[in-house]
């Protein structure tokens, strides 16, 4: 049995006090073994958690990994016009190996940020399974179905795809990736589409992913068709009916807010995607009041623009924060909680908690630094202050992801190279 020992530093614990204590985890089972006084555990390989804090390796709950490669390609607009006038164009032009590039620089992002798990929405999944095999990280995986604009063969072959990619790659890479059905949003997919195979995905045993209420512009076609708000016509299709989350989830109403929390639907909250797109405010506070999990995503890297999600949890505070007009709301403990444990359980991972049992999916953040000086609430810090190039050493499963701030799963400078010189061609394609 080959055992890892994260030792000299301090850790978080699930109740999100901090302790000194050493952390032992089995890289056979990829779980933490034992959480124990300094000094009393060994193991065959050490990593140094000097001046340093363990905490539980951070989970991206909605993502678009492989978007790095429109990085900074569309700026300053609401989403329909992004979407339509910039990135779709663009996305037109990916080839199954940009998106291979854009996932492994992605993933790079990530790991040298503290993130271990990510939920994404994407094409070409295969190309980014592959990528988070190497990279040894967790994800949920799904081809995302669009129906608009698409002949009734290419709507069905998108939804068909969406389920059989589901089907195919759910516990690929030893089990660390799952996979969901994922109907882009709404108002993208048709109605009749969405009856007849989101019953065939629920009776397969599928999770649900799919975008929901993001802009008020999701929201009033179908309240002015319908009669109904989104959610409740999500529900009257069976979107709702198994294990959902739905990304960004800004204007709700209380009325769905309850349906959230009757049917155990999740949200992942983009805070930083819904400034940049002005979508809106979500009431994050309201809905944790209600009893819905939130989780917090980054969405692609094309709305937001990088991939960190230290500074997701800071934006998650502050707009909480604005959206409640209440200082005290989504505090410093709860970002930190939704970004590890709410974020895993949205996942449908064991992780997002440092506890014997759990999944070894861990992050050390170097505590010894200007801006994390002085250390009176090492969580306010997480939540307000550490930056992802804070983080030291990343592991995911048992495995060192990054050690020292060098990243042990790809050649970094290799992965940059390759995805700088295959955006530079998409956008000569695109341009054509
Ligand atoms: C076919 S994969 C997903 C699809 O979604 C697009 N996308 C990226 N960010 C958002 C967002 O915030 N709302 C809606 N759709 C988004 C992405 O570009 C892909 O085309
Ligand atoms: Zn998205």
């Amino acid at each position: 049995m080959t055992e890892l020992l994260l030792t000299g530093g301090r850790v978080l614990r699930p109740d999100l006090t901090v302790e000194r204590a050493d952390v032992l985890v089995s890289q056979d089972s990829g779980e933490i073994v034992a959480v124990d006084e300094p000094g009393a555990l060994d193991g065959d390989d050490e990593l140094d958690a000097e001046s340093g804090l363990v905490i539980p390796g951070l989970v991206n709950a909605h993502t678009h990994v492989a978007m790095t490669m429109l990085r900074g390609l569309a700026d300053d607009k609401p989403l329909d016009a992004w979407l339509r006038e910039d990135v779709w164009p663009v996305e037109a032009e990916l080839t199954p190996e940009d998106i291979r590039a854009g996932a492994e620089l992605g993933l790079v992002e990530m790991i040298r940020s503290g993130t271990t798990a990510l939920s994404d929405m994407y094409f070409e999944v295969e190309e980014i399974a592959e990528a988070v095999d190497q990279a040894g990280m967790r994800a949920v995986l799904g081809f995302t179905a669009v129906t608009v604009g698409k002949d009734e063969e290419g709507a069905r072959a998108d939804l068909q795809e969406s389920l059989d990619v589901a089907k195919r790659l759910d516990g690929a890479a030893d089990g660390r990736i799952k996979t969901t059905f994922q109907p882009h949003s709404l108002t993208t997919v048709g109605e009749g589409y969405l009856r007849e195979f989101v019953p065939e995905a629920f009776d397969a045993g599928l999770s649900m992913h799919f975008h929901a209420n993001e802009t008020r512009d999701e929201v009033t076609p179908i309240l002015d068709e319908r009669g109904v708000r989104p959610l409740a016509y999500a529900e009257e299709v069976g979107l709702l009916d198994g294990d959902a989350y739905v990304a960004h989830g800004v204007h709700v109403d209380e009325s769905e807010i309850d349906l959230l929390a009757e049917t155990d639907t999740g949200v992942a909250h983009c805070p930083a995607s819904n400034m940049k797109l002005a979508s809106g405010m979500a009431p994050v506070q309201d809905l944790l009041d209600a009893g819905v999990t939130v989780g917090i995503g980054t969405d692609g890297a094309a709305s937001n623009n990088d991939l960190d999600m230290f500074d997701e949890m800071r934006d998650a505070a502050m707009l909480g924060k604005l959206a409640a007009d209440d200082a005290s709301a989504v505090d410093a403990g709860t970002v930190v909680e939704m970004a590890t444990a709410n974020g895993a359980d949205l996942l449908g991972f064991d992780s997002g908690r440092i506890e014997a049992g759990a999944n070894a999916d861990l992050a050390v953040i170097d505590l010894d630094a200007p801006h994390l000086t002085p250390a009176h609430d090492l969580v306010s810090h997480l939540a307000y202050a550490v930056r992802g190039s804070d983080v030291r050493h990343t592991v995911c499963d048992g495995e060192v992801l990054m050690r020292d701030r060098t990243v042990e799963v790809f050649d970094e400078a290799a992965v940059r190279e390759r995805a700088a010189e295959r955006a530079a061609a998409l956008v000569e394609r695109a341009e054509d």
